[in-house]
């Protein structure tokens, strides 16, 4: 079913809600329900099990944890739940989306009348105490709505002492992404461990990209509700919410961004970086930057959360910049807080670039124009082939407007380079993460669904390296799509790397050693590789000069004979000389006498012992 266009007044359901939760929403200043609340609650509340799509800021929290309110106030009224039950689960893939459920329920709670039965809630998230401690607070306070995220939850219900039978209704919050290949395992698990006669709730901007998944929660029947933009073109983001790009050249886009946070007038800014390395490698540069450009904490406050933080600096993270006091407020963070945070205030939110899964580019955008309040969503797109995304968006409902690339002057160009490469240079240890920065988005970027527009072969490694600060390409696969690849990888020998030290007294130390060793090393190789070359060069010195005396011996030798014949014929012919007349009739004598001396000759070596006897 398609849900009213505008909001609704709370009498007006068809199903009365219990008159405190009623007084509790207008009191907290929800006088009239959204459109999608007003079509969920009447289903849920009663026998119908829902799949809602309804664009992000829609109100989808409320529209299932009234109906969850309403089970469980009205399960109480039929018996207590004792202790070791619970009537409602919620399931969030974040831990900070299950804290902000939770919060959200608690709002509502604290104005239920005192002299009733006190519905109670617990949140079961990882990292923030153990299961043990769960159980114990579980079984010591006895909530009936129980919030969490997907791996504690399954822990904590596989307990023995946790009975799962009066569980009448499920929610699952961001239902596309617990149904997906990560989380739908422990989802599943948890959809057994309840009883089939419970009602069921999936709820997503973006449901649809789940498909027939939503069958695996094991509903049968549900009622389709759904809610899109009430724009002619029925956009799949709200109204409120400005979408739209600007083409950028990579080398640019720290220095772009810089220019956004300072100039353009946001007050709170949400800017998406692609990996956890990147949020934590950037907010020290730029916190860096920031301090030189001379601006105090009360101008601008930079925020950092990514999920490799624990699970109490992150919800501490999101506390500070929520209640921001400065002028400007920026949040560094990855797609851990894409989804369902509503954080108040957020009026811009930078994409560095887009994120890897399509449904995610509406949940990052959704985190301003929430409510109907204004927001504006800025994703930056490399020139070229990137640029195309946009008609691979139109596709799907989702329409971008071109906006001008913020210039950069030369003087902003030249006082960046020197500063980031100041700060670079400080300690080795930043050049280190750069390099893994660079690997991580070459890696974030082979992720791409749409691979077909994010190619890795198109990506231009050089820019990409210099917007990091690198100055020799990191061995990786990759390098072959880069052409020209320089020697060894260096295109910039403008960092001298052996006086380039770490901070850390060890790890220089370390570096110092291992740096003294390879050099020994190298000499050592260099040594041997002369002395090789030299002996190659003796060696073939002394073959030819071998080979030129076996030649002159070969000669001499030959030379000798050929005198020794020649001194025999010119013996004979002396002799010849002496007796020629008689040469005509001794000749047949002298050739008979030749050949007897031969025979002689020839008798006494074969005999061997002639000589020997002498
Ligand atoms: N009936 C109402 N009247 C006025 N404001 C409301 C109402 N219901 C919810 N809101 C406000 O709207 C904002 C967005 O609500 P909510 O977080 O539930 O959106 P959502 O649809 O779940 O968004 P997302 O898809 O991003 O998770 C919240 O600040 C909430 O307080």
């Amino acid at each position: 079913m398609k849900a009213e266009k505008t909001s609704v007044a709370w009498d007006s359901l068809p199903y009365q809600i219990t008159p405190w939760v009623k007084d509790a929403m207008v009191t907290l200043g929800f006088t009239t329900m959204t459109p999608v609340q007003a079509s969920t609650i009447p289903l849920l509340s009663q026998h119908k099990d829902v799949v809602v799509e309804a664009v992000t800021g829609s109100g989808k929290t409320l529209a299932f944890v009234i109906p969850v309110l309403e089970k469980v106030i009205k399960s109480m009224k039929d018996s207590e739940f004792k202790k070791g039950y619970f009537g409602a689960v919620i399931i969030s893939p974040t831990r900070e989306l299950a804290d902000q459920i939770d919060s959200v329920i608690q709002s509502i709670i604290k104005l239920q009348p005192e002299d009733g039965l006190q519905i109670k809630s617990q949140l079961l998230v990882g990292s923030i105490q153990s299961v043990r401690e769960d159980l114990s607070d579980f079984l010591l306070n006895k909530p009936q709505v129980l919030i969490g995220t997907p791996g504690r939850m399954l822990d904590f219900m596989s307990h023995n002492s946790v009975r799962t039978n009066r569980c009448e209704i499920l929610i699952l919050d961001e239902a596309d992404k617990l149904l997906d290949v990560g989380f739908l395992n422990d989802t599943q698990l948890i959809v057994r461990l309840l009883p089939t006669q419970r009602r069921t709730g999936l709820f997503s901007a973006t449901i649809s990209g789940a498909g027939s998944d939503i069958f695996k929660t094991g509903m049968t029947n549900p009622v389709k509700v759904t809610v899109k933009s009430s724009s002619i073109n029925s956009n799949s983001a709200p109204e409120s919410l400005n979408l739209s790009y600007m083409i950028v050249d990579p080398e640019l886009k720290l220095k772009i961004l810089l220019q956004m946070i300072l100039s353009f007038r946001y007050k709170k800014v949400i800017v998406y970086f692609p990996t956890n390395f990147a949020v934590t490698h950037f907010y020290s540069l730029f916190t860096d930057i920031i301090e030189r450009k001379g601006l105090d904490e009360s101008e601008i406050q930079l925020h950092s959360l990514h999920g490799k933080l624990e699970a109490k600096p992150r919800l501490k993270t999101l506390t500070k910049f929520a209640e921001s006091y400065a002028s400007k407020s920026v949040l560094f963070t990855t797609d851990v807080s894409a989804r369902g945070l509503d954080i108040p205030d957020v009026d811009l939110v930078i994409q560095l670039d887009p994120p890897t899964e399509p449904d995610v580019f509406l949940h990052r955008c959704g985190r301003t124009g929430r409510a109907n309040k204004i927001g504006t969503a800025i994703t930056m797109l490399n020139e070229g082939r990137e640029e195309e995304y946009v008609n691979f968006l139109n596709v799907k409902n989702v329409n971008l407007k071109l906006v001008n690339t913020p210039d950069v002057s030369d003087q902003e160009n030249e006082w960046y380079d020197e500063n980031s490469r100041s700060w670079l240079l400080e300690d080795r240890l930043r050049y280190d993460h750069a390099v893994r920065c660079y690997v991580g988005y070459v890696m974030y970027y082979s992720k791409h669904v749409a691979s077909s527009i994010f190619r890795l072969s198109e990506l231009d490694y050089l820019k990409l390296a210099k917007l990091h600060g690198l100055v020799r390409f990191p061995k990786m696969p990759e390098n072959k799509y880069i052409k020209e690849f320089p020697k060894d990888g260096w295109f910039d020998d403008s960092i001298d790397f052996d006086t380039y030290s770490y901070k850390d007294i060890t790890k220089e130390e370390t570096r110092l050693v291992e740096l003294k060793t390879e050099k020994r090393k190298k000499e050592r190789k260099e040594k041997a590789l002369m002395k090789k070359e030299l002996k190659e060069k003796n060696s073939a010195w002394s073959k030819k000069v071998d080979n030129k005396e076996t030649k002159q011996d070969r000669h001499s030798k030959i030379l000798k004979k050929r005198e020794a014949v020649e001194a025999e014929m010119k013996r004979q012919r002396d002799e010849q000389d002496d007796d020629d007349s008689e040469v005509e009739v001794d000749w047949k004598d002298m050739v008979r006498a030749n050949k007897k001396k031969k025979k002689v000759n020839s008798d006494v070596q074969s005999s061997g012992g002639f000589f020997d006897d002498l």
